[in-house]
This record gives structure tokens, sequence and C-alpha cells, in this order.
């Protein structure tokens, strides 16, 4: 039954003095009950009720906040919005001060109150306190540095899956680099591999991620800045935040189950592939399991599926898109691979500390282009002071990866492609291993070892095989390779463009489509 346009009002009305009271309460509680006797960091003047909510663009915001930190000459800025306090961390050093050294005060992650209705709790990255340890702590076990040796095989496997699908059309390499992602995370997590971006699972997935990502940016829906609209019921006609929150939650539950079924299915049927979740449920037949194991397992499983494809496919297409703009530093790369690893093999694992201008590239690419440029925002869970600022409990604290990756006073010539700098005088890697866009603290990312493996394995894999350079129009003209990005404002993704991509001779040829028998 369709709601009355009486009712409509008498709900609106109080709903809008409630909102109106809320902001005028966050406001007085933001000025009054805290008067900091020292001065929070600087930054652009608020405006009244608002703050800076206008100041900051929805679309790259990192560049606005370094231009800040540049127009302020410091590497914290302070902004707020209506009445929600925001720390940015534009330098390297003060963030390793404060998200390492004073980790205790800074693990903590900002409420939404959208998440709930969304059906992400089950999203580790949104946990704290117990809960977020337990899950941690399931994380540490399986993907630290030692323990992600297991996935080795996985990966391999997928990555050359992608080597022979650039081979038959290489025109469609963001499709093979997007079915790259995803397959290594439901590889190793689930034991399933899908076969086609038609897959179920992916397009349920695709939908979910899409409206997550348009409910979650900020200024995206009102209930993320009055949690008292998360009662307004879908049905109101103003509430279209509630009506995409309430499909996002219905999609996550299905997407949620689907790899799950495919797991149960072949772990019944004695043919699992070993992963996270299979493994967990072959000790769960032997009776090796709890309860509260099987949630923690199943949350984390799928937030590493949410998190790690859509960072890896970032991470892929920005490689492809500087390699084919910087056909130079292919050709060195190659010639590397060639010494060490010869013609008659695709390189493994085991060549990595050999190769030590490909681990260059890898470092370089994330510095110049840090595909999560502001990582996750952390919160503050107490008042802290930073050299006479005053830091207050509660607030937002985002580290701006992109201003520190270019900062000019670390790393020269910042806006230049330049893997040298991650080179000492021998040729050999120097110590700057820190790799920024993985974030900081007890924060930082817990699948960063996974990642770098997938990664560096994609790279050198790629460059061992083929060249990638500008494509030809109709004419025979050459293609000028654009810089378009599209940014959801957590994450960069290179968007489609046209490029050529070949096999580098017969023999690369051969030892692609050798592998399909391996
Ligand atoms: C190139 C690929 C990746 C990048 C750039 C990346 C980056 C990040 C960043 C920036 C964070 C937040 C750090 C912070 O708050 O300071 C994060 C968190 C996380 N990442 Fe990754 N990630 C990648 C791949 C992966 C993979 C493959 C996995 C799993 C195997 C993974 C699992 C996680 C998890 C579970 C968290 C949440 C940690 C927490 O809140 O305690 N990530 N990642």
């Amino acid at each position: 039954m369709a709601p009355s346009s009486s009712a409509l009002v008498s709900f609106a009305i109080p709903l809008i003095f409630g909102v109106f009271l809320r902001l005028l309460f966050r406001l007085l509680k933001s000025r009054q009950a805290r008067k900091p006797s020292l001065p929070y960091p600087p930054g652009p003047a608020p405006k009244f009720l608002i703050g800076n909510a206008f100041d900051v663009p929805r679309f790259g915001a990192y560049k606005k906040f370094a231009e800040w930190g540049k127009e302020y000459k410091s590497g914290l800025i302070h902004i707020s919005a209506a009445g929600q306090h925001i720390v940015i961390v534009n330098d390297r050093k003060i963030a390793e001060e404060l998200f390492e050294k004073r980790s205790v005060l800074y693990n903590d992650r900002p409420e939404f109150p959208v998440v709930p209705l969304m059906g992400l709790d089950y999203n580790f990255t949104f946990l704290k306190g117990d809960a977020w340890l337990a899950h941690r702590r399931i994380c540490q076990k399986n993907f630290n540095s030692s323990a992600a040796k297991q996935y080795q095989p996985m990966q391999t496997t997928e990555v050359h899956t992608f080597l022979r699908g650039l081979l038959n059309s290489p025109s469609e390499f963001t499709d093979h680099y997007k079915l790259l992602s995803i397959a290594l995370q439901l590889s190793t997590m689930y034991g399933f591999t899908p076969t086609s971006l038609d897959d179920e699972i992916i397009r349920v997935a695709d939908e979910s991620s899409a409206l997550s990502a348009s409910l979650l940016l900020p200024g995206a829906t009102l209930i993320n800045i009055f949690p008292i609209l998360r009662h307004v019921p879908a049905w109101v006609p103003f509430a279209s935040g509630q009506r995409r929150a309430k499909r996002c939650k219905e999609l996550t539950e299905l997407v949620k189950a689907l790899p799950l079924n495919c797991a149960k299915k072949s772990v019944k049927e004695g043919k699992a592939s070993p992963s996270l979740v299979t493994e967990y449920l072959e000790q769960k037949a032997l009776g090796i399991s709890d309860l509260e194991q099987e949630k923690i397992i199943n949350n984390v499983a799928w937030t590493v599926y949410n998190g790690g494809s859509d960072t890896t496919r970032a991470a892929t297409g920005a490689f492809i898109h500087i390699m084919a703009k910087h056909p130079e530093i292919q050709r060195r790369a190659q010639a590397e691979i060639d010494r060490i690893v010869g013609c008659d093999r695709l390189p493994t694992f085991a060549d990595r500390t050999k190769l030590p201008y490909i681990d260059a590239i890898y470092r370089e690419m994330f510095r110049y282009h840090p595909i999560t440029p502001m990582a996750i925002p952390h919160c503050l869970n107490e008042d802290d002071v930073y050299e006479g600022y005053f830091l207050p409990k509660g607030a937002w604290v985002v580290p701006n990866i992109y201003a520190m990756a270019r900062d000019e006073n670390v790393y020269s010539d910042p806006s230049t492609f330049h893997p040298d700098r991650f080179l000492d005088a021998n040729g050999e890697l120097n110590d700057d291993s820190r790799v920024l866009t993985y974030g900081f603290g007890r924060r930082v990312c817990v699948g960063k070892a996974v990642a770098s493996a997938s990664t560096w394995l994609t790279i050198v894999s790629f460059l061992a095989c083929f060249n990638v350079g500008k494509a030809k129009d109709d004419f025979g003209n050459e293609i000028e390779i654009d810089d378009e990005y599209e940014d959801n404002g957590a994450m960069i993704q290179k968007k489609h463009f046209a490029c050529s991509i070949t096999p580098r001779s017969e023999q690369a040829r051969s030892l692609i489509l050798e592998t399909e028998f391996l």
C-alpha cells in the first residue's frame, strides 16, 4: 500500500527538525564542549555550520589536500565538515610518527552509519575493537610473508591464464586483467576460478560494489552525516540512500553465499583446490572447528575478494598504461629478464631477488601512481597533540599517500617515472622498500605480501612475453595514449585506452601456449 501524502508530511517535519537539531548539537559540541588551549593544525577557514564540506572536491580530494599542504606550509592540515574534524597527513615522517609510533591511538576506523544498512558489517575493514582484532589475527596468520607463499601456485596459474588471454585477444586487455584480479582472490580464498566476466558471482559483485562505492563516498548520503536518518524507511520518496542501501544488502547476502556454496560443493565432492575456505571446511568435516571461527573465515574471505580484486585490477591497469608510455623502460626491464631468466622459460617467484630492476619498477609504479591515494581513513580514539597542534578524539585521520609519494624533498623530480630512484650505485635495490600505497600502522594492508607477489609476477611475466605501445588507427597513424583515470573517491582505476600489445617473439608465444598444459 502506498503511503499517503499527509503521512509523509507528518513524518518529514519531525525528521527535518531532528536533522536541524542534530546539526546544531554537533556544532555546539565541537565549539563549546572542547575549547582546546592549543590550536588545530592549519587549514582553510571553516564556514558557519557546514565547515569545509564544500571546499573538498568529490573526486581528486588528495590533490586539493596536497595543495593545501603547500599553501599552509604544513605536513598536517585540519578541516571540518558539519562538526566532524578531519586531519590530513601529507608528510611521511608525521604519518610514521602518528600511525606507527602512536598506533594505539590511531587504529580505529570512522563509523559510517550506512554500513550496517548495506549488510557490510561483515567487512572487517570497517570493524573495530575485539571483533577487528580477531579478524586481523586470522589474516596475519594466513597472509604474512611466509604464509603468502602457499598461494604462489594459484597465482602462477592465474597469471598464466592472463597471458593466454592477452595472446588470444590483446585488444580486450582490460577484461583480461579484471578477470585476473578477481580470479586471484576467488581461487586463493575459495578454491574457485571463474572463467569469464559473465560469471554470476562477478556480475552480482560488480553491482554490489558500484552501489557500495556510491554510498560510501564523502557526501554520498546524508545517513553518514546524520545517523538519525537510518531510521527512515526505504519507501519514503526522498530516501534514495536507504533504497540503495537495501538493494546493496540483498546483493551482499547473495554474493557472499555464491562462492561459499561453490567451495562447499567442491569439498563435498572431494574436488576442492586448496584455499582459505576449503581448507577450513575440510577441518570442519573432521570436527576441528568452531562457529565463531567459521564466521570470521567467511568474513575474511569475502573482505579479501572485495578489497583485493579492485586494488589488484587498479595496479595492473596502471602498470600497462605506464609501460605503454615508457618503451625505453620496457626494453631495459626485458634485457634484465633475458639476462637472468633466459628466453626458454617463463619467470618464477624464485627469480625475484635476482631481478632488481623489475622490483624497482614495482616500487616506482606505486610511488608514481598510488592507486589508493588516501588509503582508508583512520580514526583517533583519544585526544592527541603533535608539535603544538591539538588533534581531537574522534577526528578522521587521512594519510595522503599521494602527497607523500610526490614530495620533492624526498623524491627528486617526483612527477617523472624513474625506477632508478630505487636502485643504489651498484644497481641493487636501495633500502627505500616501503610501499606507501599499502597504508600505515596497525591497519596497514594485511594482504600486502600476497598483493606484492601477484603484482610482481604479473609485471615480470607481462614484460617477459609482450611489448606494449601505441596502437595505430585505420590510416596507420599512431594513437596517442590518454591519461584518463577513474577516481571513485577511494581508488584510481585506469580507463580503457587504445594500445598495441604484441608477443615479443615466436618463442614467447610458444611459452605462453605451453602454460595450458603445465
Ligand atoms: C595492490 C593491491 C593492494 C593495495 C594497494 C591495498 C591497499 C590497502 C590499503 C591502503 C589498506 C588500508 C590501510 C590503512 O588503513 O592504512 C588496505 C587494507 C586491507 N587490505 Fe589491502 N591492498 C591490496 C591488496 C590486498 C589483498 C590481495 C588482500 C588480501 C589478501 C588485502 C587485504 C586487506 C585487508 C583485509 C585490509 C583491512 C585491514 C584492516 O582494516 O585491518 N589487500 N589495503
